[in-house]
């Protein structure tokens, strides 16, 4: 069984405006809102492959409860811890004009130390753990350090462990040896402390990090594809052309399928093509991780690989 863990979930109100105003009133022209933070994205994404997943994580109040019928209806299975305060709403801002994107990511709601409790005690008795997804933000009053409990926890149980997600809490997380993790390119930046100029310079990077212990380091870059790197396997997978229409949930996609082609016994490679299919394909449709199978399997046969060094 696949697990994922959203410490922070969001409903993403994905909105659109014809050309921002600053300091005026502005017309929105459309609205969708969808279950998102990045654990909630991983699930939907498998959810859409079939794939039997959990979304475990806090969540809270009206928005809480809009968050898990909103899940229901994707088709994905929750087991959420509840807390007493709302789950949070950030707000994409579509440009029409631009094609810009820009997010409001809200902090969301204080996580109170018993509510922690309740989750490791909840991980501690997962049936079947195979795979535990462990993405997104610390919500308030939740220490980085609560990271290393989960990873170590879900490590006990005998997981597969994925972590994604960004700053100090990605450094303090590293140091339980999650056994995948998958920093976009400027998340891998500040985990190293210095800019990356080029592949083998973030290569370099990442086979340092595979040498304190992490067995693959999948470094995201957008446009220019995914980079994989284990202690005896390395590629660049890239993807096609496309129309973009949207890349919220890109690399949360990514992560879905990368995990979805492990679990279905593929090799290292072929699931990094997935990957960067499934993150590809979700950049061509508007709304939060809206990747759809027979998107991925179109753009899988023309990911191509190129020289990492
Ligand atoms: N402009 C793009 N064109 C083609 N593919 C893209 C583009 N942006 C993202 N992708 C695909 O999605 C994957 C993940 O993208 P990205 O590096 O933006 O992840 P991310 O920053 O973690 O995204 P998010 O945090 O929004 O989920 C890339 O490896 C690539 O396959
Ligand atoms: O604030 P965080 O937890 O870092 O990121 C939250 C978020 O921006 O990430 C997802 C896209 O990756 C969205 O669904 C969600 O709104």
């Amino acid at each position: 069984m696949i697990y994922t863990i959203t410490l922070n979930p969001a409903l993403d109100r994905q909105i659109w405006v014809e050309d921002i105003k600053y300091d005026e009133s502005n017309r929105i022209i459309r609205e969708t809102t969808y279950a998102g933070g990045k654990g909630i994205d991983v699930s939907r994404v498998l959810a859409n492959f079939g794939a039997d997943n959990v979304a475990l994580g806090f969540v809270g109040g009206f928005s809480g409860e809009e968050l898990e019928g909103r899940l229901l209806n994707d088709g994905v299975r929750c087991n959420f811890t509840y807390i007493s305060t709302n789950t949070r709403t950030n707000i994409i801002l579509n440009d029409e004009k631009t094609k810009s994107q820009t997010l409001f990511n809200a902090m969301g709601p204080e996580v109170q130390p018993q509510d922690l409790m309740r989750l490791i005690k909840q991980i501690q008795n997962l049936p079947n753990p195979e795979y535990v997804i462990i993405s997104g933000s610390l919500p308030v009053g939740v220490q980085p350090a609560f990271y290393n409990k989960l990873i170590d926890t879900a490590k006990e149980i005998g997981a597969t462990v994925v972590f994604d997600t960004d700053g100090k809490a990605m450094k303090v997380g590293l140091s339980s040896k999650p056994h995948i993790i998958k920093p976009n390119i400027h998340e891998l930046e500040r985990l190293v402390d210095k800019k990356l100029k080029d592949i083998p310079e973030i290569a370099q990077e990442a086979r340092s990090i595979c040498k304190k212990g992490i067995n693959i380091v999948l470094v995201s870059m957008g446009a220019n594809g995914m980079l994989c790197v284990s202690s005896t396997e390395e590629y660049w997978a890239f993807p096609p052309p496309v129309n973009v229409q949207n890349t919220i949930g890109a690399g949360d996609s990514s992560v879905a399928g990368f995990v979805l082609a492990l679990k279905e016994g593929k090799s290292l490679k072929e699931a990094l093509a997935f990957a960067v299919a499934a993150g590809t394909a979700t950049t061509t449709r508007p709304g939060t991780a809206v990747c759809l199978p027979e998107d991925v399997e179109a753009i899988y046969p023309n990911v191509t690989f190129r020289d990492v060094v």
